[in-house]
């Protein structure tokens, strides 16, 4: 049987790579990617997933999946949050580290959500959020420096940063992967 197909829209490869490696051959639909780095709007995680997934859906008038990804300070009432992007750029890893330094609590998470939304009728769908959460803390940066902040932040039960594990293991705790096993669900009944 063919599968749907559903375009992943990132302009992120290292999101995109383990979006691959965690979904595997057995998905229930064949994604596809566009590399398009789409405007966000300023809001909530879920506002901005959703808002990402109807502009991706008006752009590609398909059937459309998007992730938006925060990394929230529990001492910073849940910021840098969707903005840590900024964050990381202006900053770096030591800046990160830096911002939590007046506080005892290093406590974060990491938090990804995914957004579907279908097209019928010449019409996309209102998108449906996949929400997938790691609990950890921010350390000075260990291992690689490859994936944004994986280097700065250490999930709880675990000795190593994102950036020091292996991505096998990274891809069984993650956020990432925590979201998708959702969107699997939600594929496997709607394929
Ligand atoms: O095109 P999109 O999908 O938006 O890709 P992006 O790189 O702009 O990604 P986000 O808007 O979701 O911003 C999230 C930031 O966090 C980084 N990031 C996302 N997932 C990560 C992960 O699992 N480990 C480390 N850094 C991550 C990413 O590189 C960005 O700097
Ligand atoms: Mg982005």
């Amino acid at each position: 049987m063919t599968k749907r197909v559903v375009t992943f829209v990132t302009g992120n490869k290292k999101k995109l790579e383990e979006v691959v490696a965690i979904l595997g051959a057995d998905f229930p639909f064949e994604v596809r990617n566009v590399s398009l780095d789409l405007p966000e709007l300023q809001g909530e995680p879920s506002e901005v997933s959703a808002a990402k997934c109807k502009l991706a859906a008006a752009k590609l008038q398909g059937p459309v999946l998007v992730e938006d990804t925060s990394l929230c300070f529990n001492a910073l009432g849940g910021l840098p949050g969707v903005y840590i992007k900024w964050f990381l750029e202006k900053t770096g890893h030591v800046g990160l580290n830096n911002l939590l330094a007046a506080y005892p609590d290093k406590s974060a998470y990491a938090q990804c959500i995914f957004a579907f939304s279908d097209f019928s009728n010449g019409e996309a769908t209102e998108p449906v959020l996949f929400v997938g959460q790691t609990h950890g803390k921010i350390v000075p940066a260990r291992g690689s420096t490859d994936f944004g902040w994986d280097a700065v932040f250490q999930p709880d039960g675990f000795e190593t940063t994102f950036g020091e594990m292996d991505k096998a293991t990274k891809n069984s705790i993650s956020h990432r992967y925590r979201s998708l096993e959702k969107l699997r669900s939600f594929a496997q009944a709607h394929k």
